[in-house]
């Protein structure tokens, strides 16, 4: 019987003394905030989400564009209640019906949602700001979870070329498959590269405290086919991060590499293949380089006429440490460098020195517990399947490591002999590999890799011992190396 105005007034009056006795306090956070999208309202939707799909009967489903996960939506007033340090929030869903006279530059949606927080009084300094953090950081990860990753690259001149369209890195969803599980590597070093991995990226705290930039860099190296790319791809899968393949050939000058740099996210792998191939990194010192010092000119500095194709390549070792150490280098945080050489030996020592790489993981050929994982991967063979004191078993791992036999090579001989029954297909193996230490014998220690590849003995010695083989007795780097696959 009363009119709207009357009723309006009224409400808010009791809803205004109500508010005043109560213990409580009421939070509303709105789908939209005036005319833009209110960012806090997706993140407790998606915060909420985690509970609400044990906690509640009514739910309402979404799966994102580019997104491989549901998400669970409360409906309409239902209720969920949530825990912060020891204290208790509870959520309420609102959807209500737009009024038809609201009127609006742009289409809004008919139903007007949010989210009620309600929290008690004494509570409020826990709560807010701390809590709305929490909600914020969580959602994040969330999403980032959920999302695909991508693997990013930089094609021919991208960081001048495509700068046009602001973005100079192309991306395709990243799908590989490699886990740390199927890895083929001795269990204890997978082990501890998985214990450095989830340290860096639980440690914001440690690294804030410290003072230190929240990156760290892995040197991989070893052999054609011992599983440099898998291992990345393990990484990236592990932590849940986008992987920037950085193609170094096609990048002129350190003023690119940085513009690069800035444009690539947090939590990601910034991966630099075959190192030693992509360009002369040994031009750092004064005598050696007659690099200049400074960047030259940019093609696009309109004070300077220089044309594009002249540009000369001079990208510098002190350039790429600069964009792994420099102050550049902090522009983003909890980055992964990832380096990969099949010559370590051909490194400078600058770019090996820790801190720069802080671990260095040698990438070997198959050992006897690698290649049990390969057999679990491609037959199916469990452990203790085979009769572990049979004849096929004990010569498999008498075998495999003076075979000196990669794991791609490996995984190709499995993958021939997958549909055969399991011991037969192993005693193929046996066969294969006994005829290499049979061929290596008479060599005199050339191993040939089933890809017609030859690695020779005299080269595989320096990817184990960098000082023995002739290098630089100078190199700390080497010495690191060969410290560093001792202590994995
Ligand atoms: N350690 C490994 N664990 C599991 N699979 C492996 C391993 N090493 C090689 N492979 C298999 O061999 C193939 C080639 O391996 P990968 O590309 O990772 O080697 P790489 O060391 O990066 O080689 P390159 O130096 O030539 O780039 C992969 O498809 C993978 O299936």
């Amino acid at each position: 019987l009363l009119p709207p105005e009357l009723r309006f007034a009224a409400t808010t009056v009791l809803q205004r003394a109500f508010l005043c006795f109560s213990s409580y306090c009421y939070y509303d956070i709105t789908e939209t905030d005036g005319m833009s999208t209110n960012e806090l309202y997706h993140s407790v939707q998606l915060y909420l989400s985690r509970s609400a799909s044990v906690a509640a009967t009514h739910l309402s489903l979404s799966r994102g564009l580019n997104s491989s996960a549901f998400t669970f939506g409360l409906s309409s007033h239902d209720r969920l209640v949530d825990t912060f340090r020891g204290a208790t929030a509870t959520w309420e869903h609102v959807v209500t019906q737009r009024q038809a006279q609201t009127f609006s530059w742009r289409p809004l949606p008919e139903e007007k949602r949010s989210f009620t927080l309600r929290i008690k009084k004494k509570d409020k300094p826990l709560f807010v700001p701390a809590y709305l953090d929490h909600i914020m950081d969580t959602a994040t990860e969330l999403r980032r979870r959920s999302q695909d990753r991508l693997l990013y690259t930089n094609s021919r001149g991208s960081a001048g070329g495509m700068e046009s369209r602001g973005f100079p890195w192309e991306s395709v969803p990243f799908k590989h498959p490699s886990t740390f599980e199927t890895l083929a590597m001795d269990p204890e070093r997978k082990q501890l590269i998985m214990a450095d991995l989830r340290d860096f990226a639980e440690g914001k705290a440690f690294y804030e405290k410290t003072g230190r930039a929240w990156k760290r860099g892995y040197l991989l190296y070893g052999p054609p086919g011992t599983g440099k790319s898998s291992m990345i791809a393990a990484m990236a899968n592990f932590l849940g991060y986008d992987v920037y393949d950085l193609e170094l050939t096609e990048v002129s000058t350190n003023s690119e590499l940085r513009k690069l740099l800035m444009k690539t996210t947090s939590k990601s792998i910034i991966v630099i293949e075959d190192i030693d191939c992509s360009i002369n990194l040994t031009n750092r010192g004064p005598k050696k380089s007659p690099t200049p010092l400074i960047d030259p000119p940019s093609p696009e500095d309109p004070n300077v006429a220089v044309a594009p194709a002249a540009a000369p390549k001079t990208i510098t070792l002190s350039g790429l440490l600069n964009f792994t150490d420099g102050l550049w280098s902090c522009c983003g945080s909890e980055r992964i460098f990832v380096f990969t050489t099949n010559h370590v030996e051909k490194l400078d020592s600058a770019l090996l020195r820790s801190g720069r790489m802080d671990m260095h993981i040698l990438m070997g050929y198959c050992s006897f517990p690698a290649l049990k994982i390969l057999m679990k991967n491609y037959l199916g063979l469990e452990d203790g399947e085979l009769d572990e004191k049979s004849d096929l078993w004990a010569g498999l791992a008498a075998a495999i490591d003076e075979a000196e036999i990669t794991p791609a090579d490996v995984s190709e001989i499995l993958i021939k002999n997958r549909r055969r029954e399991k011991p037969a297909a192993a005693a193929e193996l046996l066969e294969v590999l006994k005829a290499r230490v049979e061929k290596r014998r008479k060599e005199g220690g050339k191993i040939s890799s089933g890809e017609g590849v030859e690695v020779e003995e005299e080269e595989k010695r320096a990817l184990d011992s960098p000082k023995e083989s002739g290098q630089d007795t100078e190199s700390d780097g080497g010495k690191e190396v060969v410290a560093a696959a001792a202590a994995l």
